[in-house]
């Protein structure tokens, strides 16, 4: 599968401080990839550099498989980016910085524009400078789905979005994905793009320590729940692969690593009368990747 954005070791430092460290990253044409991470992991740092908005000190930023250079400027005309804290012409109307859009982005979609307006209920006669934090940032995201970039980077899209908002423009974003575009989504805000998320990158302090595509990663770690009538077997903490037991009455949930199938079995064979191997959560994913690699817990919170 084309990659559209791959990062090789990529690494920067502020003074004497390295932000980030040694991140290596990959996203297939189409696909919908979350970087997330605690305040401070070092995501805008990353998305700036994935943009040619900053440069590393040390490794390589490819976009559509191509070197990002300081003068790209054709690769850079195929990607927009939705910056955190954008203020943008704050003295104009809704409707006069959509025409100056227009003018500015050669594959701007019209039609999409108005029907983004409209379902965004964006009021055209209304100056910028008076909009909520809510409606700047629907104004923003408007603009950069009607751009029609092949690469969308978005830092923090979802914030001061109300739930109903948040859910139609995770909608817009998987509709965008559907027809071929690719999206980079920063937040430290999981829950806004676990059901819409591909791939995903976990930063912790500047270094990546979880990545990889959502079937892959979420393949290797399961919750089993079981009823054990007659208890679990007695050697069942060193059976391998059990990262966590917990019980109420004669129900059982294990943590296992891997497919959770090989203690499945095993749990049938020791009088388990119910069994079923679930997905574990996004979240509790990385808690446990996380820990498994050597991390503490609450070093990951990222809300
Ligand atoms: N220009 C800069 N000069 C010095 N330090 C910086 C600069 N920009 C960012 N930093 C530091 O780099 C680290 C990573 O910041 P960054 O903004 O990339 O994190 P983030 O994951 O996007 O955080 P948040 O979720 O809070 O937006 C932080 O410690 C920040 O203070």
């Amino acid at each position: 599968m084309t990659s559209i954005v791959e990062t090789h070791d990529v690494t920067k430092q502020f003074g004497d401080v390295t932000v980030i460290d040694g991140v290596s990253l990959n996203v297939p044409q189409g696909a919908i990839y979350g970087l997330v991470g605690a305040n401070g992991a070092g995501k805008t740092t990353l998305m700036r550099m994935l943009i040619g908005l900053m440069w590393p000190d040390a490794g390589e930023v490819r976009l559509f498989g191509q070197v990002l250079e300081r003068d790209s400027a054709q690769i850079r005309q195929r990607v927009h980016y939705v910056a955190a804290d954008g203020s943008f012409f704050k003295q104009l109307q809704v409707k006069d910085v959509l025409t100056y859009s227009r003018l500015l982005y050669e594959r701007w979609d019209d039609t999409r524009c108005q029907m983004l307006v409209r379902a965004l209920e964006l009021p055209l006669n209304r100056r910028v400078r008076n909009l909520s934090l809510g409606m700047t940032m629907q104004l923003r995201l408007a603009i950069a789905l009607s751009a029609r970039p092949d690469l969308l980077v978005l830092d923090e899209p979802t914030n001061g979005l109300d739930p109903i908002v948040k859910r139609q423009f995770l909608q817009l974003i998987v509709q965008e994905a559907a027809q071929g575009s690719t999206v980079v989504i920063a937040t430290h805000q999981l829950a806004d793009v676990e059901r819409i998320v591909d791939g995903v990158g976990l930063l912790y302090r500047g270094r990546m320590v979880m990545d990889g595509m959502l079937d892959d990663l979420k393949g290797a770690i399961k919750h089993v729940q079981a009823v054990l009538p007659g208890g679990p077997p007695a050697d069942i903490d060193h059976w391998p692969g059990v990262l966590e037991r917990t019980s109420r009455g004669q129900f059982y949930t294990f943590v296992v690593e891997g497919t959770g199938d090989d203690l499945a079995k095993r749990l049938r064979e020791s009088g388990a009368t119910y069994l079923e191997v679930m997905d574990v959560g996004f979240e509790e994913l990385f808690r446990y990747v996380m820990q498994k690699e050597g991390y503490s817990r609450d070093g990951i919170l990222l809300s």
